[in-house]
């Protein structure tokens, strides 16, 4: 990881080193736009097609039911089974807490305004499954999408190698009552919940985070259909700020943590200290070569940094600029900090909060804003998967007293029509 002090740094090299990866020469996007087109003329043989050419799966039909994914089930052990149910209620505790009502407001008397939630009808969950298979993100946007009472959910993941779906997606998919999963990943997938195909319904919001070719193809189809997304989740990031009261083997783990995710992820961290930077160095090369996925997470780390700091405030300024997806207050002082955090997806304080916490079990939601759009975009929560309407109701009273100043508004603008509708109920 190379290493920088934040005092020799320019502002074009801070603004530099902050950019993630964009796509520069619209290779992505040329791609996922062949990919797109493909899918809106030929519909499921193009996702069967994709199947092969991408998951080197030859598929005979795009979905597996009720009585499939049963049998997929079966295979999940009790332990698993345990962990997965500590997650689903703890995930569901804090998202039942989000769905509340607003009080009606009287803005003058006879007038009243309020607004009130309807689920959004049709939505779309993508569920990662190209370098690692994640039933953790069908729980955190499948619960979400239930609370809000969504009528009809479509669930795509990429196939798997055993031409379906691996046993804890199928475990989720029945825990969350959802009994068709679509066996289409990538940007088809994208593509097909947001045109339709003969077998998938066109959604109206798409949910889910996935690689730079699901990322693209939700920002292209966002602006080419009236298909609307979550936002852009795509490859996964930690920022880490770290004092002289943390610990290096631990913030080494948590950089590891995301960087194992895949090549394009990024782990950053911005310490006050020389010496704690240069250990974590070396917890770092000590336990990357200890994990499975070594050579993903040794990509993203060399592709990953150290910024020096003088004291915590420059720190919290560098990360508000990066706005990363997930950020750690590896400090004692967390509580002296939070309040300047201005843009991050999740925060994890102090030193004894690991992020992978927030990725699996403790229940807020781990769908968050990568590549900055943290500057713009919360995470996903109930919130995403409802619309919020407002109602007014005018009496008598309430038109006598907000008639005339409607009436002057559309008089100054020149648009008499909208005077007149007030006009016509007040001579009565
Ligand atoms: N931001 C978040 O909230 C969040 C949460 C979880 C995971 N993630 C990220 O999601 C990503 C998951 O990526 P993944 O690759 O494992 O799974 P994925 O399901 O997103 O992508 C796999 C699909 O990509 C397509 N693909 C692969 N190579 C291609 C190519 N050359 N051209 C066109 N399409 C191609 C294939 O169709 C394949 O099915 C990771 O980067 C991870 O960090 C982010
Ligand atoms: N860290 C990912 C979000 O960027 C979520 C995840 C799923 N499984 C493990 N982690
Ligand atoms: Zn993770």
């Amino acid at each position: 990881m190379k290493t920088y002090n934040y005092s020799d740094l320019s502002k074009a090299e801070i603004a530099k080193l902050v950019q993630r990866n964009v796509d520069p020469a619209n290779e992505i996007r040329a791609i996922v736009e062949d990919i797109i087109a493909n899918v809106q003329q030929n519909g499921d043989a193009a996702l069967l097609d994709y199947a092969a050419t991408f998951d080197k799966v030859t598929l005979d039909k795009l979905y597996l039911d009720k009585a499939e994914l049963e049998a997929l089930a079966a295979q999940v052990s009790e332990t698993q089974k345990a962990a997965l149910d500590t997650a689903y209620k703890n995930i569901y505790k804090f998202h039942e807490a989000q769905l509340k009502g607003e009080d009606k407001v009287e803005t003058m008397p006879g007038v009243t305004c309020w607004r009130e939630l309807r689920p959004i009808e049709k939505v779309g969950l993508y569920i990662p499954g190209g370098t690692a298979v994640l039933p953790s993100t069908f729980l955190m946007l499948g619960i979400p999408a239930k609370i809000a009472g969504c009528h009809e959910i479509i669930v795509c993941s990429p196939p798997q190698k055993n031409g379906g779906v691996n046993a804890f997606i199928a475990y989720v998919a029945l825990m969350l009552g959802i009994n068709r999963i679509f066996l289409a990943g990538g940007a088809q997938a994208i593509a097909a919940m947001a045109y339709g195909t003969e077998s998938i319904t066109k959604v109206d919001k798409i949910f889910g985070p996935g690689n730079q070719f699901v990322t693209k193809a939700k920002t292209i189809v966002q602006s080419t259909t009236t298909t609307a997304i979550d936002m852009p989740a795509g490859p996964s990031e930690v920022l880490v700020i770290a004092d002289d009261s943390a610990t290096p083997k631990y913030i080494a783990a948590d950089l590891l943590a995301q960087a194992e995710h895949g090549i394009d992820s990024q782990s950053v961290l911005v310490c006050t200290s020389a010496e704690i930077a240069n250990k974590t160095i070396d917890e770092v090369n000590r336990q990357v070569v200890t994990l499975p996925r070594a050579e993903i997470a040794q990509q993203a780390i060399d592709h990953s940094y150290i910024v020096v700091v003088d004291h915590l405030g420059q720190a919290v300024n560098f990360s508000n600029q990066y706005a990363p997806e997930h950020l750690i207050l590896a400090t004692d002082k967390w509580e002296e900090i939070t309040g300047s955090v201005i843009n991050a997806g999740s925060v994890f304080l102090g030193n004894l909060t690991p992020e992978s916490a927030g990725d699996y079990a403790s229940g807020t939601n781990h769908t968050l804003p990568t590549s900055s759009y943290a500057k713009a975009y919360s995470g996903v929560s109930v919130d995403s998967f409802v619309k919020k309407i407002t109602f007014q109701y005018i009496t008598t009273d309430g038109l006598k007293n907000i008639g005339p100043s409607v009436q002057t508004l559309a008089e100054l603008e020149g648009l008499h029509a909208h005077a007149n509708a007030v006009a016509v109920r007040s001579s009565n």
